[in-house]
């Protein structure tokens, strides 16, 4: 992470270029993603570092040199391509654009999911309420629409929501399943995939899923065609209405990228739930997050920024990718405390593994 946020040490020049690229950021993004998607990258890619020159590349994709041409000037000023007489070559930044497996899924779950809606990100700020999400559909949050988003936008929501679950996952089972966990009480668990691993990591364990109907659809399909019908079981609920208790007594809850899907006066609530579940169990609560202040680089902090701003527009209009003394004082208000912690899990994220006071 960038350790400060205190210093404005740039030149007025190096400020004024930046605030430009601010400026025309959306349209620059898009001319990126044509660059991808039209096979442009790929092409120059392919000649490797003789280039190609911008009317073989119109010839070759059918499309008209204008339309090459305007591009390629983008790609210039974005530094995703360079040319040397009159011959384009791809750069690194071209190349991450085109071939990173993470930079791809940001980019789909920006285009897809959010980008028509964050025209009105002024007016959610303004209200509270995620009013970007009306251009899918009238509900209060994304995650009640969540399987019925149009299809493309559905796979670019899960594209993103998985690729940093997934990488995460693997690390850290031993820790969250070992000793003789039998119950897991999944808080969030979506289409089902940490309950699955959950079921081949120990033949003994079975699975609750709280969620929305719809993602627990899409689980149960996963479940059964796994073999693991009899072990995952779910719960159909909303979780924002806090008169519901969590199923008592699991050996461990588990909440994974879920808890920055809320106000921090849910979290508390949430948090609360929790304990009431684990009391007088000695069981533990794992709440794994991305938080912007824990990263290593300032690529996954900028990022973890920008998608706090999906929560404000497209998401629930009052959460956000937490700082984690956020999470931290209100692990200490639920009467929980941090037993545990680990960094640098997977692309970003940090484990707490808490206990009940006084249990
Ligand atoms: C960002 S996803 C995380 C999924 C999974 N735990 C993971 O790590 O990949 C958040 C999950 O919480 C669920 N969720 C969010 N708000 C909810 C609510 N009010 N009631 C029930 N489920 C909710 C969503 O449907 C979604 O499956």
């Amino acid at each position: 992470m960038k350790q400060n946020y205190d210093s404005d040490e740039k030149t007025a020049l190096q400020a004024k270029y930046d605030a430009q690229k601010i400026a025309f950021g959306p349209i620059m993004f898009q001319a990126a993603k044509a660059l991808r998607d039209l096979g442009i990258l790929e092409l120059i890619k392919s000649r490797r570092k003789e280039g190609i020159t911008m009317d073989e590349i119109a010839s070759q994709l059918n499309l008209s040199v204008y339309g090459v041409k305007v591009l390629l000037e983008a790609g210039l000023s974005l530094e995703m391509v360079r040319v040397e007489d009159d011959k384009y070559i791809l750069t690194k930044t071209g190349w991450y654009i085109l071939s990173d497996e993470l930079t791809r899924v940001n980019m789909d779950f920006v285009h897809d999911v959010n980008y028509l809606g964050m025209f009105s990100l002024t007016e959610s700020i303004k209200t509270g309420k995620p009013t970007g999400l009306k251009v899918f559909g009238e509900w209060e949050t994304i995650y009640e629409g969540l399987s019925q988003l149009p299809e493309h936008v559905q796979k670019s929501w899960f594209a993103f929501d998985h690729f940093y679950s997934d990488y995460a996952f693997p690390e850290i089972l031993p820790k969250v399943l070992g000793n003789g966990v039998k119950r897991v009480l999944d808080v969030g668990g979506n289409t089902g995939k940490f309950a699955m691993i959950c079921c081949r990591f120990n033949p003994d364990i079975n699975v609750t899923i709280l969620d929305h109907p719809g993602q627990l659809e899409k689980a149960y399909v996963n479940a059964r065609a796994a073999g693991f019908a009899d072990r995952i079981s779910g719960v159909a609920i909303n979780l924002l209405d806090h008169s519901k208790p969590f199923p008592k007594g699991p050996d461990v809850i588990w909440m994974s990228q879920f808890l920055d899907c809320f106000s921090q006066e849910d979290i508390l609530q949430l948090l609360l739930r929790a304990k009431a579940s684990l009391e007088g169990t000695g069981g533990s609560l794992y709440i794994m997050e991305t938080y912007w202040d824990r990263q290593k680089f300032e690529a996954s902090t900028y990022s973890l920024h920008a998608t706090s701003l999906y929560f404000t527009n497209m998401a629930n209009g009052c959460s956000q990718m937490y700082h984690s003394e956020d999470m931290l004082k209100l692990i200490e208000r639920a009467g929980l405390y941090v037993a545990e912690e680990i960094d640098d899990i997977g692309v970003s994220h940090t484990l707490f593994k808490c206990k009940v006071k006084n249990n």
